[in-house]
């Protein structure tokens, strides 16, 4: 199955992180939502981490609106918090009510150490360095969903009770994200150092990228773990 094109920038990193990659979108919790094998409990503590982990990406996003250098990348990283904030919490806020948690138990919920570890690791990516720095640590969360997202819709088990998650991901709407967002760094990676490929700071965002990909297996290991 060929993965979606997201970009340029996105194909290189993701190319050379091959292996954390696959551990990310092919880990044993994914392959439960694709299965439906994954316990519920395990489903529900994950939705209730990651709501907590999307109010600290919008944070992220928004501090990539500071970062921003021209209208267009405003104006994307604008529009990625309002679909997160707006459109995919939606649906943990939606899941979590059917299970007897309500938003604001969602909002002040102690956060485990692996979301801990991720978000503040890509908020810092961001306070540290510049728009690419916070870019390469952000893109592993928006593509690696987007693909998941879109090889689950394809090979899921028709009785999976996960089927609501994977469409969130698969949705026309979540791709094209993925694809402005991917376009969006391709003209900022060429905009402020030329080609990736020879740019001195490659191998510095590839460490940012890699990690992020590598802090994503975690927050799907937590996922397995939680009590
Ligand atoms: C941990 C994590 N990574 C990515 C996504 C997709 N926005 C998410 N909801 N949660």
């Amino acid at each position: 199955m060929t993965a979606p094109d997201y970009g340029r920038s996105f194909a290189l990193w993701r190319a050379a992180a091959a292996e954390d990659w696959q551990d990310y979108t092919h880990h044993a919790f994914v392959e439960g939502l694709r299965d439906g094998s994954l316990p519920r409990r395990c489903f529900v503590n994950y939705l209730i981490q990651d709501y907590v982990f999307l109010v600290h990406f919008s944070r992220a996003w928004s501090m990539a609106v500071v970062k921003s250098e021209t209208m267009e990348e405003m104006k994307t990283c604008a529009a990625t918090v309002d679909a997160l904030v707006n459109h995919e919490m939606a649906l943990h806020i939606r899941t979590c009510a059917a299970a007897g948690i309500d938003e604001a138990a969602l909002f002040t919920a102690t956060e485990a150490p692996a979301n801990l570890a991720y978000t503040r690791y890509v908020l810092d990516a961001g306070m540290q360095g510049d728009f690419l720095d916070l870019m390469a640590a952000l893109l592993p969360c928006v593509m690696g969903y987007g693909e998941i997202g879109q090889r689950l819709a394809q090979t899921r088990s028709a009785d999976t009770p996960y089927a609501e998650w994977i469409e969130t991901y698969a949705d026309p709407d979540y791709q094209a994200l993925c694809q402005t967002v991917g376009a969006m760094v391709d003209a900022a990676v060429a905009r402020r150092i030329g080609d990736l490929e020879t740019a001195p700071r490659r191998t510095a965002l590839q460490n940012r990228f890699s990690t992020a990909t590598r802090l994503e297996v975690g927050f799907w290991q937590m996922g397995l773990d939680l009590p």
